[in-house]
């Protein structure tokens, strides 16, 4: 019994001596002595080999490459482990980016193995900077042109993302041989505002990834680097968002060009040579524009523009985009593979994409009126996303009506009549609002708010809200609700 206590006591004992230890070693900082002690030691089994990149070569001029390896290095986790850190301000207004200290050393792994990096300045002026890159010297020949390949593609990456994005819209006065003006594309779509089923969105978004890294296998194989998405479903549905989400996070150029002002085939083979590599360009409503006949710009033309130019002048790192709201009645040479990869289905609203709908713009996880909206999306009724956000940023400051406008209007959808019972309920709002009835913001009630939304839209050219597709946005969503994809 006594060696019973005795061995209790012990280990007591012990498992209070160790947490002491961990208490000492955290709290006080000892840790961080001790694994600098550690890495000493095994620094002594080790031989290394040290790189030198240099700001500047012999001749002053610039090394590319100290730029890369300093914008990889400000977005390394292990920056904020270092002793001395600079914080600056980024470019969006809550961005901070922090940048090391001269004469800091930053850890990185690669390929199981450890590199250091230090930010080497000879003196106070901040001139003669270079970056020393320390490895050992067992790891250079396996990891060593593999990590500056890493370290230029992810630099890349991070300016591409940085870069500001602008919209290009061409235009039919040829001023100076200038086909394109741009304004800066500011957006807001992502891929998190867009309601979809979360499966596809994860697709799409590793599709475009993978494109991305694709440069080597499509020259391998001799083909342009590009790739081609279709995007097809009812007004409303959210096809001009997702360009918009696309190109925000590939951080491309969208060249979206409207086919009623180009002038002939030629005109518009010359306008796709005028686009520059990393951009996304969109043609929008092609199924409209080639049932209307067209007389200046021919079928032939556009399926060249669609392959043919781009294959021809090694163009390189595009995204083609082309919507439609239907592609029953298109001519399947434009959607055989190759010219079309991804064809994407985007379908009238369904339960699922009604509750994003409702958390993205009423805040709305949860709510007592979620299972009557859920019964009447079993019944079969359907409106378009663009319709139900309507409903529900003009009710935003009360979640309840807002969820009861959505069910009175998918009541009413049965017979087709969804479309002008929101025009009613819209109006309501603003004459309640006009008699002070609700304590909602101005602007957005009112038919002139919605009008000024339009035309904000507009301006951005993504949004082409044409009075004869409102009947289509009320269609019964396909059957194959699931199935938007059929290229993925
Ligand atoms: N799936 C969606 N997710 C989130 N918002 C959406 C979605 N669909 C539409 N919306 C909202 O509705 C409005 C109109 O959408 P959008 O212009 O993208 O539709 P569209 O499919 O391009 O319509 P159209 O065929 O008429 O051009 C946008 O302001 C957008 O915020
Ligand atoms: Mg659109």
């Amino acid at each position: 019994m006594k060696i019973l206590y005795a061995t209790i006591l012990l280990f007591s004992v012990i498992l209070s001596l160790l947490f002491l230890l961990r208490v000492l070693l955290f709290k006080t900082g000892l840790i961080y002595i001790t694994k600098k002690g550690w890495r000493s030691i095994q620094d002594c089994f080790h031989v290394y080999q040290f790189f030198k990149v240099p700001e500047f070569d012999e001749s002053m001029q610039e090394n590319h490459l100290y730029r890369k390896v300093f914008i990889y290095l400000s977005s390394l986790a292990s920056i904020e482990d270092s002793d001395f850190t600079n914080l600056f301000t980024g470019k969006k207004t809550h961005d901070i980016v922090l940048h090391l200290d001269p004469n800091q050393v930053i850890d990185d792994y690669f390929l199981g193995a450890r590199v250091s990096w230090i930010n080497e300045v000879k003196n106070d002026t901040n001139c003669c900077r270079t970056f020393v890159l320390k490895i050992r010297r067992a790891d250079k020949r396996r990891i060593l042109r593999p990590y500056l390949q890493h370290i230029h593609i992810t630099s890349d990456e991070l300016e591409q993302k940085k870069k500001d994005v602008k919209l290009h819209i061409n235009i039919d006065t040829h001023e100076h041989n200038r086909l394109w003006r741009s304004v800066p594309f500011k957006h807001p779509s992502t891929f998190d505002t867009i309601a979809m089923e979360s499966d596809l969105k994860n697709k799409l978004r590793s599709d475009l990834e993978s494109f991305l890294k694709a440069e080597q296998y499509y020259h391998r194989l001799g083909r342009a680097w590009k790739r081609s998405y279709l995007l097809y479903g009812p007004s409303g549905t959210g096809k001009s968002s997702f360009v918009a989400a696309m190109a925000n996070f590939l951080g491309y150029d969208v060249y979206d060009i409207d086919l009623s002002r180009v002038l002939d085939d030629s005109d518009l083979k010359t306008l796709l040579l005028q686009t520059t590599s990393k951009s996304v360009v969109l043609i929008e409503d092609l199924d409209r524009f080639l049932m209307d006949k067209p007389t200046r710009v021919s079928l032939s033309g556009v399926l060249n523009f669609m392959d043919g130019v781009l294959n021809a002048c090694c163009a390189d790192e595009r995204i083609m985009v082309y919507t439609m709201n239907g592609k029953d009645h298109v001519d399947p040479a434009i959607l055989r593979p190759g010219r079309i990869d991804v064809h994407i289905h985007f379908p009238l609203c369904d339960f699922s994409s009604f509750k994003t709908l409702a958390n993205n713009y009423l805040g709305v996880k949860d709510h007592k009126l979620f299972p009557q909206v859920e019964e009447f999306f079993q019944t079969g009724a359907s409106l378009s996303p663009a319709e139900i956000g309507e409903l529900m940023i003009a009710n935003r400051n009360s979640p309840g009506r807002a969820l009861r406008s959505v069910i009175t209007a998918l009541q009413t959808d049965g017979d087709g009549r969804g479309s002008l019972n929101i025009r009613k309920q819209l109006d309501d709002s603003s004459s309640r609002k006009s008699t002070g009835d609700s304590g909602e913001h101005s602007g957005i009630f009112s038919r002139e708010g919605v009008n000024a939304m339009k035309d904000i839209r507009k301006l951005y050219g993504l949004l082409r809200l044409k009075s004869s597709k409102k009947s289509e946005s009320f269609d019964r969503t396909p059957d194959r609700k699931d199935g938007q994809s059929t290229g993925l």
